[in-house]
């Protein structure tokens, strides 16, 4: 079997804990096949880029890399989350396009190729992840690396008329003509992307599953939606029970129901919208006043970048004023905590939630609605509130699903939710799970790698 070389912006390193599906599920990914897993050690150094980091664990070598900060501030914070992460989110009005962090950002990739070309043999099987690495097999290929190549894209692909309004746009994504497989979330994605590639990008669509190249390259395109370890997390939440924090977490609640959000604090999360709507709750259903929390769990996420912290004020006056509004002495509607909580202890806080929320305006996939519904107690499942505008709800059609523009219909999925019968929630969930359990993370890495190796 060939050698699996994984590269990504984030690495999980153990015992590292990070928010954000990506390394959840490439640690989950790797550690069953192992590897290599490459990519920035996420540190800010003074003087030079560059310094590799090497480290092994069970199956997995760790090899990292660290960078400057003038490095940090083009190529992450800069073109990968200030022009890259709103154009793919649909955006276009928070899009920030400057010559200087595209020039950054160009720099980082050509680092991570200088410093991994020399380490690929000819039958590695490369898999690359994500926007902030989209040249990099380009570069790779510059550098002489002949073996396969595929890329993953975690986040949506926004339509062609979006793409084509960042200036320069077919100088980097002509890029993904360099790889053999490009991977997306959702057939919706994939379509788009080869609409794209048609209307802008300079190439033509072959098939199905192939697109070409000026220069007559085919590339096979298709998609993977990206899944969890079902099992092993069914296993955790049932065993979560007995932490002293989920206890404590459970009298305090009271015997009232617990409705939970756990998302980085970003503004493709709708968090001010499902804010909104959770007071509107209040407002409309005052039947049910009194008889359900809200915890929402956002750690703090891309915090040097103006729009994240703008955001987090937002969400702080807000959270406020619906308290205000609508606390009583012993009560208090909305708790609101941006503390990272270590993931085997939110397995057991979803399955102590009666309502799953999760309502961004847009997502790749969205792991955390996947990660609620295998944390239920099957004698006893909660509900999951699924954004239509999220990857996951293309397969999680049991859910209730909304739009998470619709304030009045999000509030009024949370009052349908909290009134559903066991047998609804039951039937809904049992659906789910069973989907959950046959294509997990394991048949997620398997598909993608299958079609990369037969490309
Ligand atoms: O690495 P950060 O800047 O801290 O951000 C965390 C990750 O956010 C994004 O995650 C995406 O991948 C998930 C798994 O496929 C998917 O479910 C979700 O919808 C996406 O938003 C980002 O794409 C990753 O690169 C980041 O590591
Ligand atoms: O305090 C937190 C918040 C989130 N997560 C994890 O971070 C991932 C979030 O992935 P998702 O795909 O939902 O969104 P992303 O953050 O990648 O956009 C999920 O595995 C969560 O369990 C976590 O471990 N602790």
């Amino acid at each position: 079997m060939s050698r699996l070389v994984v590269v990504s912006n984030r690495v999980a390193i153990p015992g590292e804990s990070l928010p954000g599906g990506l390394a959840v599920a490439l640690q989950a990914a790797l550690g069953e096949r192992g590897g290599v897993w490459f990519g920035w050690s996420g540190k800010t150094v003074r003087g030079d880029s560059g310094d590799v980091h090497e480290q092994q664990h069970g199956g997995i070598r760790y090899v990292t890399i660290d960078l400057n900060r003038a490095d940090v501030d083009d190529y992450y914070n800069g073109f990968s989350n200030r022009t890259l992460w709103p154009l793919l989110h649909f955006r276009l009005d928070l899009v920030d396009y400057d010559r200087a962090t595209r020039e950054g950002y160009r720099r980082v990739n050509a680092l991570f190729a200088d410093t991994l070309a020399p380490q690929l043999r000819e039958d590695d099987i490369v898999w690359i992840h994500d926007y902030h690495l989209i040249p990099l097999a380009a570069l790779l290929r510059e550098r002489g690396v002949t073996c396969r190549i595929g890329f993953f894209l975690h986040v949506p692909l926004p339509s062609a008329d979006l793409l084509m309004a960042m200036p320069d746009h077919a100088r980097l994504f002509s890029t993904l003509y360099a790889y053999d497989l490009l991977g997306f979330q959702t057939s919706r994605d994939n379509d788009r992307f080869r609409t794209y590639v048609r209307l802008y990008g300079g190439g033509r669509i072959v098939d199905d599953s192939l697109i070409e190249a000026a220069d007559g390259r085919r590339i096979r395109t298709a998609a993977f939606p990206i899944s969890i370890d079902t099992p092993h997390i069914a296993r955790q939440a049932a065993a979560a029970g007995g932490k002293s924090a989920l206890r404590n977490l459970h009298n305090s609640l009271e015997r009232r129901m617990l409705a939970i959000g756990v998302d980085r604090l970003d503004y493709s999360k709708g968090l001010p919208e499902r804010f909104q709507a959770f007071g509107r709750y209040l407002e409309r259903h005052p039947e049910q006043k009194g008889s359900l929390t809200y915890l929402q769990i956002a750690p703090v996420s891309r915090g040097e970048v103006n729009e994240y912290q703008h955001l987090r004020n937002q969400l702080e006056q807000i959270a406020g004023h619906i308290n205000g509004r609508h606390a009583a002495p012993d009560w208090t509607p909305l708790r609101y905590v941006n503390r990272n909580i270590p993931h085997a202890m939110l397995t057991g806080y979803y399955r102590m939630a009666r309502i799953g929320l999760v309502t961004p305006l847009r997502d790749g996939m969205n792991l955390v609605a996947k990660e609620y519904v295998a944390a239920q107690d099957p004698g006893d499942p909660g509900v999951l509130i699924l954004s239509l505008l999220a990857g996951a709800a293309l397969e999680m059609k049991e859910a209730l699903l909304v739009n998470p523009h619709d304030v009045d219909g999000v509030a009024d999925a949370i009052a349908t939710a909290a009134a559903m019968p066991l047998a609804e929630r039951k039937e809904r969930w049992q659906a789910m799970m069973a989907r959950l359990l046959e294509y997990d993370i394991h048949a997620w890495r398997r598909g993608y790698l299958q079609a990369l190796e037969s490309a």
